[in-house]
């Protein structure tokens, strides 16, 4: 009987492909192990197995298998189904979902290493042109692959240059396959079997008493182990007993001494005994049992807590209630808010217990999580993580938390798949059959939406711990505070008077500035009027290259105008400011303060973020100037002043969701205000105060806000009432891509009755020599979005088969946001 394997590649191809085993590979291997396998003319890939089964393929000869690389699965079938949906709901190829899921040192090189000889004597001048040029390269690139090879000499065949340079001495090859993960391994020592008893040791003492510097360690790693359970390293115990490698090498050599290896992820420490799990005051039991009720009904949960209400001592309880029982548990976060505060805090509680996974973390240290949570050690028993540690190897997974449900960042832009880790996260929770917990101040609309028509469960806290009143809000109108000559720079009065007492009173300051340079958008310097949409209400984007106003959504434009419509007034500005500019004027209005900047730019690097935020804990700085960074769960004692430079440029984001961001972040940025003890102030600038969101902002009116988004949502169509598919066109040539982008919009609107905007340029609409353009799809929530999708994918198979169009790339965001 013939043996085949179904496997699926890392790559954007919507089949898996088949291959050929043998009789007693197909004994050996299971779903979700690796094989190495060949592909194309000369390619190597790491795939997974799906399935073993004996129907050859008809279109074409399975190639037979290279390797196998794996004992025993490293994803199971959860997993694969859950991959399955993510696939199938984002349009993405499981393919590369699994690329995105697995971490790629599981996803194994193979390419044919040249290298050159450093022992060579080479006389240049014997070398032949081409040959020279590979010799050059060498000399810049320690080593080649053959592809790159072609490419410095433009030539398809370069094996016999290749030969030619091999039989000269000059370059030799290495052909690889290799796995980039290796353990870290540390070396430790105990004593030797024969000595374990006391009267063995007395013995060994008294054998070594002329040799006073072995009996040391001796002695040494006996105290050590008298002391603690754990472990003894080598480096340890040559300090602990002063002595040299020398002398702890002869001990081994002699067998006196055991010499043994773990891997640094499997050394566990003791817990800290000191920090106890907190009580609870009565809210937040009340919203406890809420939702402990809510999760017997094998229902969704959202937790809406104020801003310093005691969400995350919730989260603690509940998660330790999972921990009894055994169960894995899963914590996620944005990346962005992924602090050690944050981490420290429930390690103090749950010690070892937790692993943290996310993109700053290198490759080793994303396997080492990977096989805990896989072979389900204790210590990865919580994983704290940003979205991608949904594709961890969870066995037995009890709960998720989604904290900071709201935060756009869990959703994937780019590459695909293109998920969002909140929605991704229900299903998971629902294969697993576990509990899941959303939590916010200022919760999604979609996830409000889903409590108020049943689907999900609630539960609130509308107090902060220990009756810390709510800060005072006060809106000031630069506006008017300009005419009067009441300002300086981009400062208030208003706003410098409080900056002022509270550096008197030594507290601190957080100034809040959201720029986003990549929507510039037109703004009246006198009244603060932005224009509109009229089609879609969203602000128009600046476009400066044609001079226009233009709707990124709808395609609606029009010419620059010279003056505001609003107020007449001929100062119109696109610039804005930006963090920058901030922390500048500050230095100079406060020449004595200690002033700090948290952007983009100020936290690249692993440790940058973090940096700055201990030395603010730490009250190194009085001000602290940032962007939205700053908005994100953190809990600091100390301030008691938040300043918002300007709310406008919030509101006027050209995006249908603006006002809910505004009111998500001006809410959470006010929650950093006076945590502790006294009444925190906040200050919020704006051309235009009477805005209803700044309005719902101050009195803390979530409700409200939800209704009034709900209604604009209705009117114009967009989630969560309708769902919505963005499609985007991406092609070096502009008629090419206009051409396409048309083709494609008028068959899907031919095709189907939903809504089809576009296409349309976004405000960058090219980028590194591609240009762009975007159709936005609305789908009626009657409509299915299966069958939507299903057309969709047929109107891009007829696309695809028109060959000046094959070269258009289609990229799919489900749920665009
Ligand atoms: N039951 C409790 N006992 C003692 N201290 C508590 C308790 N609950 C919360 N706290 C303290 O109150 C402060 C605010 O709590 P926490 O950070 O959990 O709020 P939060 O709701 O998560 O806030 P945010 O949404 O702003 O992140 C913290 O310093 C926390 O240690
Ligand atoms: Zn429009």
């Amino acid at each position: 009987m013939e043996y085949f394997v179904n496997i699926v590649l890392p790559i954007p191809l919507e089949r898996h492909f088949t291959y050929s085993i043998t009789p007693d590979e197909a004994k050996i291997l299971v779903p979700g192990m690796r094989v190495s396998v060949p592909f194309g003319k000369s390619k190597i890939y790491t795939g997974l197995v799906l399935q073993i089964h004996n129907i050859p393929p008809e279109v074409y000869e399975a190639k037979e298998i290279d390797q196998i690389l794996d004992e025993f699965p490293i994803v199971n079938p959860i997993q694969l189904q859950h991959w399955e949906w993510v696939a199938n709901y984002y349009m993405c190829t499981l393919g590369e979902v699994m690329r995105s899921a697995l971490p790629s040192a599981f996803l194994l090189e193979s390419e044919t290493l040249i290298l050159r000889n450093t022992d060579a004597d080479v006389d240049e001048s014997q070398l032949k042109d081409d040959e020279f040029l590979v010799f050059e390269a060498l000399q810049h690139q320690a080593v080649l692959k053959v592809h790159e090879v072609s490419a410095i000499v433009e030539r398809k065949n370069v094996l016999p240059i290749l030969n030619r340079l091999l039989d000269k001495n000059i370059i030799y090859l290495k052909e690889e396959v290799y796995e980039q993960y290796k353990p870290k391994l540390v070396k430790y020592v105990k004593l030797g079997k024969e000595y374990l008893s006391d009267d063995a040791l007395e013995t060994l003492l008294e054998s070594l008493s002329r040799a006073p510097k072995q009996s040391q360690v001796v002695l040494s790693l006996f105290q050590l182990q008298g002391n603690s359970q754990k472990p003894i390293s080598i480096t340890d115990l040559e300090r602990y007993s002063n002595s040299s490698k020398a002398v702890v090498k002869a001990l081994i050599e002699k067998e006196i001494l055991e010499e043994y290896h773990i891997r640094k992820d499997r050394v566990t420490y003791d817990l800290d005994e000191n920090s106890s799990i907190k009580n609870l005051n009565e809210y937040q039991l009340k919203a406890l049992k809420d939702i402990q009720v809510s999760f017997k009904e094998d229902k969704v949960t959202l937790l809406k807590g104020v801003t310093s209400s005691g969400k995350t001592e919730v989260y603690v309880k509940l998660i330790s209630e999972y921990l009894e029982q055994g169960k894995q548990i899963l914590y996620l976060l944005p990346e962005i808010a992924l602090t050690t505060q944050l981490i420290t805090r429930l390690q103090e509680y749950f010690g070892e217990k937790i692993s943290v996974f996310h993109s700053k973390y290198n490759i080793q240290e994303r396997v080492e999580v990977w096989n805990n949570v896989l072979k389900k050690v204790g210590k990865a028993q919580i994983v704290i993580g940003a979205r991608s540690s949904l594709f961890l190897p969870f066995k037995d997974l009890g709960l998720i938390i989604v904290d900071e449900e709201h935060e756009g960042s869990f959703k994937q832009f780019d590459p695909a798949p293109r998920y969002h880790a909140r929605d991704a996260a229900i299903v998971l929770a629902n294969l697993h059959r576990s509990n899941i917990l959303l939590g916010s101040a200022t919760p999604s609309i979609e996830s409000y939406y889903n409590v108020h028509h049943g689907k999900y469960g609630f539960a609130e806290i509308n107090r902060r711990f220990g009756n810390v009143l709510m800060p005072d809000m006060e809106l000031v109108d630069f506006k008017e505070a300009l005419r009067k000559r009441k300002a300086k720079g981009h400062f208030s009065e208003r706003l410098l008077e409080e900056i002022e007492e509270s550096l008197v009173n030594g507290e601190q300051i957080i100034l809040f500035q959201n720029r986003r340079g990549f929507a510039p958008v037109l703004e009246c310097l006198t009244c603060g009027h932005t224009p509109q949409c009229s089609n879609c209400d969203v602000t128009l984007t600046y476009h400066q290259y044609k001079k226009q106003l233009r709707c990124h959504y709808c395609g609606y434009h029009t010419a620059l105008p010279e003056s505001c419509a609003a107020c007449g007034s001929p100062d119109l500005d696109t610039k804005g400011f930006g963090t920058e500019q901030v922390e500048e004027e500050v230095r100079t209005l406060f020449p004595d303060a200690k002033v700090g900047r948290m952007d983009l730019d100020t936290t690249r690097g692993k440790h940058a973020y973090e940096k700055i935020i201990t030395s603010f804990e730490q009250q190194e700085m009085d001000i602290l100037v940032g962007t939205q960074m700053l908005t994100k769960g953190l809990d600091f004692r100390n301030v008691s002043l938040v300043g918002v430079m300007n709310a406008d440029s919030l509101l006027n984001f050209p995006d249908y969701r603006a006002h809910e961001k505004t009111y998500q972040m001006l809410t959470q940025v006010s929650g950093r205000a006076g945590r502790t003890q006294k009444r925190g102030k906040v200050i919020i600038q704006s051309y235009n105060p009477y805005h209803q969101i700044l309005k719902q902002v101050t009195t803390g009116d979530y409700d409200t806000m939800y209704a009034e988004q709900i209604y604009e949502r209705e009117q114009y169509k967009y989630p969560p009432i309708n769902r919505i598919i963005k499609i985007t066109f991406k092609h070096k040539n502009y008629n090419t891509l206009n051409e396409a982008a048309e083709w494609f919009s008028g068959a899907l609107r031919t095709n189907f009755g939903g809504t089809v905007l576009g296409p349309e340029f976004p405000p960058i609409s090219r980028i590194r020599n591609q240009y762009l353009k975007n159709v936005l799809v609305k789908i009626d929530k009657r409509e299915s979005l299966g069958r939507t999708k299903r057309n969709i994918k047929r109107i891009e198979k007829s696309f695809n088969s028109i060959s000046m169009y094959r070269s258009v790339r289609v990229i799919y965001n489900v749920d665009h946001i």
